[in-house]
C-alpha cells in the first residue's frame, strides 16, 4: 500500500507554557490539497515547521514522503516546496534572478534549467516581468514568484503558509488557480489560511485552535458538525440590530457576518418569525429573516467561540 504524503502522530510542540501543538494526528493523501485554518496563533505556522524539519517536536512523530520530519530530515527537505510566510525573495535582484537563486541553492542541475525557469514564469503569469526589481511587485506578483521558486526543485508536496494573507481578491483567485493546475500535476498541497473561502476550496481541511485539531474532514463534513441551525436576518442597522437580538435572544449565539445578522438557534421556525417581532418592536427595519445553510465561518464561530478562537 502506498504510504500517505504526510502522515504525523500525536505531534507536540511547547514554547515554554504554551502549547503551539498539541497532539496533532492527521494524514493527507497524495495529490490532496489540504487546508489548515485557525485564527492567529492557533498554531498553523508551528505545525508547518514541525512538517517541514525545520523544527523537531518534543514528542510524536511525523513521516512526509514516507521520511521521518527529525531522524531523515534531509530526505524530507529534499522532497518538499516550503514557502513560509516571510519567504526570502531578494528585492533587489530581478525575478529572473531570485528564480536563479533559488535554482542554486536547491541544487538544480544546469542542464535544463533556463527551460525549468521558463516554464515556471509563464505557469505564474510573470514572463512579462521577469527583468522587474521583486521589490517592485505587486502583493500577488510576490507571492506568485514565491510559489515559482518553492517549486524549482520540483517537489512532491508543497507547503504553504498562509500564501495569499494581505492579497486582493482578484490576486487570491489568480493564486489558487495556479494551485488548481499543480493538483493536476500530482503534487501535494498543504495550505495554511486564515480565509475561509480558501478552505472551501481544499478537498479536506482541519480546523486548528489552540493547538489542538477541532475538527478534520472535507468542507461538507466539517459543517454537519454546526450544532443548531442559522437564521439570517438582514435589517437596515445590522450592528444594532445584532446588539437588541443579543439581548432579547440570550440562549441563540448571535453574531455579525458581513452586513446580515446570523442567529444560531435549535428552533429555526420560531426564531424567523421572533427576530422580525423584536427587531420591529425595537424601530429596527427588517427585510427578512430566513433558514440559510451554514458556512464554514459560521461553523467556525460556532466550534471556536464568540470571539473566533483568537489567543492573545
Ligand atoms: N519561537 C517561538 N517562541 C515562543 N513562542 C512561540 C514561538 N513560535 C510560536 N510561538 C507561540 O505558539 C503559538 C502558536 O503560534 P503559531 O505561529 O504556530 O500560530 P499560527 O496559527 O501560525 O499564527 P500566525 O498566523 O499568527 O503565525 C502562539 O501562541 C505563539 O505565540
Amino acid at each position: 500500500m502506498m504510504q500517505p504524503a504526510i502522515a504525523s502522530e500525536n505531534l507536540s510542540k511547547s514554547f515554554g507554557p504554551v502549547a503551539a501543538v498539541d497532539g496533532l494526528t492527521l494524514s493527507v493523501d497524495h495529490g490532496e490539497i489540504f487546508g489548515l485554518v485557525g485564527p492567529d496563533g492557533a498554531g498553523k505556522t508551528t505545525t508547518m515547521r514541525l512538517l517541514t524539519s525545520i523544527m523537531d517536536p518534543d514528542s510524536g512523530q511525523a513521516r512526509v514522503c514516507g521520511r521521518d520530519t527529525v531522524s531523515e530530515a534531509e530526505a524530507v527537505k529534499e522532497r518538499i516546496g516550503y514557502m513560509s510566510q516571510r519567504f526570502g525573495l531578494y528585492p533587489d535582484l530581478s525575478v529572473m534572478e531570485n528564480m536563479e537563486f533559488y535554482a542554486d541553492i536547491y541544487g538544480v542541475p544546469r542542464k535544463g534549467r533556463a527551460e525549468k525557469i521558463e516554464r515556471l514564469l509563464s505557469f505564474s503569469n510573470l514572463t512579462p516581468f521577469k527583468k522587474r526589481h521583486a521589490g517592485n511587485l505587486s502583493g500577488g506578483m510576490k507571492q506568485k514568484l514565491g510559489l515559482a521558486c518553492a517549486l524549482i526543485h520540483t517537489p512532491e508536496v508543497l507547503f504553504l503558509d498562509e500564501p495569499t494573507n494581505g492579497v486582493d481578491p482578484a490576486s487570491r483567485r489568480d493564486f489558487w488557480r495556479i494551485l488548481y493546475q499543480l493538483l493536476k500535476e500530482k503534487v501535494t498541497i498543504f495550505v495554511s489560511t486564515a480565509y475561509l473561502d480558501e478552505a472551501e476550496r481544499c478537498n479536506r481541511i482541519g480546523l486548528m485552535h489552540e493547538g489542538r485539531l477541532m475538527a478534520l474532514g472535507t468542507p461538507g463534513q466539517v459543517k454537519k458538525l454546526m450544532r443548531g441551525s442559522i437564521v439570517e436576518v438582514r435589517a437596515a442597522r445590522p450592528r444594532q440590530a445584532k446588539e437588541i437580538l443579543k439581548k432579547s435572544l440570550p440562549d441563540a449565539e448571535v453574531g455579525l457576518f458581513g452586513d446580515r445578522v446570523h442567529v444560531v438557534t435549535d428552533t429555526p421556525e420560531n426564531t424567523e418569525a421572533e427576530t422580525i417581532r423584536i427587531l420591529s418592536k425595537a424601530g429596527v427595519e427588517v427585510s427578512g429573516a430566513r433558514l440559510i445553510e451554514p458556512s464554514l465561518e459560521d461553523v467556525f464561530v460556532s466550534v471556536l467561540g464568540k470571539d473566533g478562537g483568537r489567543r492573545e
